[in-house]
């Protein structure tokens, strides 16, 4: 077998920053003149995380329409109000309940969260609905055989996963979206959630910039604020809500979906060849990709007028001057200048975060020091291979271990993923491959078929590297490391990529390949950027190779 000696520690090149050039946008003043409600309601749950701004002030009481209580739709008790019936259009994801990895939750646990709702019986909850992801394997063994469940790891101080309050009741949310968020599996908020929802819900609205960690639940914080701010006697498109690909928008589609089945909401897609030249976008919240809503813009196909949140998640990628920076700007524009801006990422480099800073003016900053960025869970190892040949036979050598749980493996290029899809198929091994290269509904084909969990080695590039959550990925490989633009090696690509795995407490493993000095030096680059150790698998003996990452897929200890 191939030897090598990209380990003989050379000294790292400094990683500079991956920045977002800093251009002035039009500013949008935040709040957008509700009248406020009774001031105090929030006292129990303080925020504690270093943010910039006044602290909330006001309590989002009638977040329905005008005149309707905080328990009913339109007039309807909650509980009679029939499930949503979203807009559906080309896209949508079949739901699928019987998602591996997603387990439904026996009937004395589906009694006690129901109970949780004030004033509703397990009936009401829909208990046949009710799809819970609380606890996937990863998340229950040690080495030790120490079980750590995700109430141990919420109720530890110092971990993302915490929050000071132990119910989603103290954030004063509508009992159709407690309904909602049980019948997810959810028991209590994470950090992100108990600290970012106060202030997002806040009257008057204020703009939020917010980070956290990759798998800490910031999808729930602001699609819950998104469900919170509708009018729901008001059809028209009120939230917007921006991914930077297709995959996360129908992602961020199906938890609007799954939180919101308990109210009237509408829906509507906003990627490509959802809907046609023509048609018009409707419903009160739009998902989509930035190109697809300014195309919608310019053809006048979405009525903007009356939009009162506007969302960007992943958003210092939205922001990114080199990327799809200028596309958002123009969607901004197309905006009411009160509407509410919420941007969240687990990274804002700093040159980014003074742009995010124009971009969301006065905003309410939820923020991480870079060395709280890493997700603890998660194992990391580079490998030294020989040259590319000697990469491409250690990952087909290593296949059973890709198959343990699933994996996906990132690619630089296009054509690098096709090349390795081609050359594992070749070897008799099943993979899917997802790349910007393939047609919408070959994207959306192999996502879904990834996620159901028929097909367990995805092999992509950077267009899946952020967001994506499928809770029983337990292994992410870099077959290249991610550089920028400019071909500098990228640590922000880097954690949204291996934050592929260890989702909200589970534990992952990420494999790093090396196959000469150039790219060792590009990992230890990023090594030195966060300051966590990426530990070295010899590739001289693949029984050995199997043994070291076999234990660690299977056996990491969650912290
Ligand atoms: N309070 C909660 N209790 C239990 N599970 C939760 C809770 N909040 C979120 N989750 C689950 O945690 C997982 C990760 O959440 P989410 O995708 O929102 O992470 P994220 O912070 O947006 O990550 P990324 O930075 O990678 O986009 C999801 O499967 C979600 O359903």
């Amino acid at each position: 077998m191939a030897q090598n000696g990209w380990s003989a520690p050379p000294k790292p090149s400094p990683v500079p920053p991956t920045a977002a050039a800093a251009t002035s946008s039009s500013k949008a003043a935040s709040g957008w003149g509700q009248s406020p409600a009774a001031p105090g309601t929030w006292a129990a749950a303080p925020p504690t995380t270093p943010i910039a701004g006044t602290t909330p002030t006001v309590v989002p009481s009638g977040w329905g329409p005008p005149g309707v209580t905080s328990s009913s739709w339109n007039g309807k008790p909650a509980s009679t109000v029939p499930a949503s019936a979203p807009v559906q259009n080309n896209g949508a994801r079949m739901p699928s309940p019987t998602r591996p990895g997603v387990q439904r939750p026996a009937d004395a646990e589906v009694t006690a969260l129901a109970s949780k709702v004030d004033g509703l019986s397990t009936e009401e909850t829909e208990v046949e609905d009710l799809v819970i992801a609380k606890k996937a394997d990863n998340l229950v063994e040690s080495a030790q055989d120490v079980e750590v469940t995700l109430a141990d790891l919420q109720a530890d101080a110092d971990a993302p996963l915490y929050s000071g309050i132990s119910t989603f009741e103290a954030l004063h949310l509508h009992p159709d979206l407690l309904k909602g968020i049980y019948g997810m599996g959810f028991q209590r908020p994470s950090k992100i959630q108990e600290r970012a929802l106060p202030l997002l819900l806040a009257n008057p609205p204020k703009n939020m910039i917010g980070q956290s960690q990759s798998g800490t639940g910031k999808t729930a914080a602001f699609v819950l604020t998104m469900l919170s701010r509708i009018t729901y006697t008001d059809p028209r498109p009120q939230v917007v809500c921006l991914a930077p690909a297709r995959e996360l928008a129908r992602q961020i589609m199906d938890v609007v979906k799954e939180m919101g089945k308990y109210t009237p909401v509408t829906t509507c897609f906003a990627i490509k060849d959802a809907f046609k030249r023509g048609q018009k976008l409707e419903g009160q919240v739009i998902v989509g990709t930035p190109g697809t809503v300014m195309t919608a813009m310019k053809n006048r196909d979405i009525d903007l007028s009356q939009v009162k949140l506007f969302v960007m998640d992943e958003a210092d990628n939205m922001l990114d001057q080199q990327g799809l920076g200028d596309q958002s700007i123009r969607v901004k524009k197309g905006i009411p200048p009160k509407a509410q801006i919420v941007l969240f990422s687990a990274t804002f480099p700093p040159a980014v975060r003074d742009y995010a800073a124009t971009f969301a003016p006065d905003a309410n900053m939820i923020s991480l020091r870079r060395e709280e960025l890493s997700v603890e869970g998660i194992k990391q190892f580079y490998m030294d291979c020989a040259n590319e040949q000697h990469k491409q036979e250690v990952l087909c050598a290593i296949y059973g271990l890709l198959t343990i749980g699933q994996s996906i493996i990132f690619c630089r290029k296009r054509n690098v993923a096709d090349q390795l899809g081609a050359a594992l198929t070749r070897d008799g091994h099943e993979c899917l491959v997802l790349h910007a290269g393939l047609d919408p509904d070959e994207r959306d084909k192999a996502i879904d078929d990834f996620r159901d969990g028929r097909c367990k080695v995805l092999i992509t590039t950077n267009v899946i590297a952020r967001g994506i959550d499928i809770l029983q990925v337990n292994l992410v490989v870099n077959y290249d490391i991610p550089l920028d633009s400019q071909n500098r090696p990228d640590p922000e690509t880097y954690l949204h990529r291996i934050g592929r795995t260890g989702r909200f407490g589970r534990t992952g493993v990420s494999i790093n390949f090396c196959h000469d000095q150039q790219s060792y030096n590009e990992m230890k680059a990023i090594e030195t950027h966060f300051g966590r150790p990426i530990v070295r698998v010899p590739t001289s003996s693949y029984p050995e190779i199997e043994k070291i990452l076999k234990a660690a897929v299977k056996n990491l200890p969650p912290k």
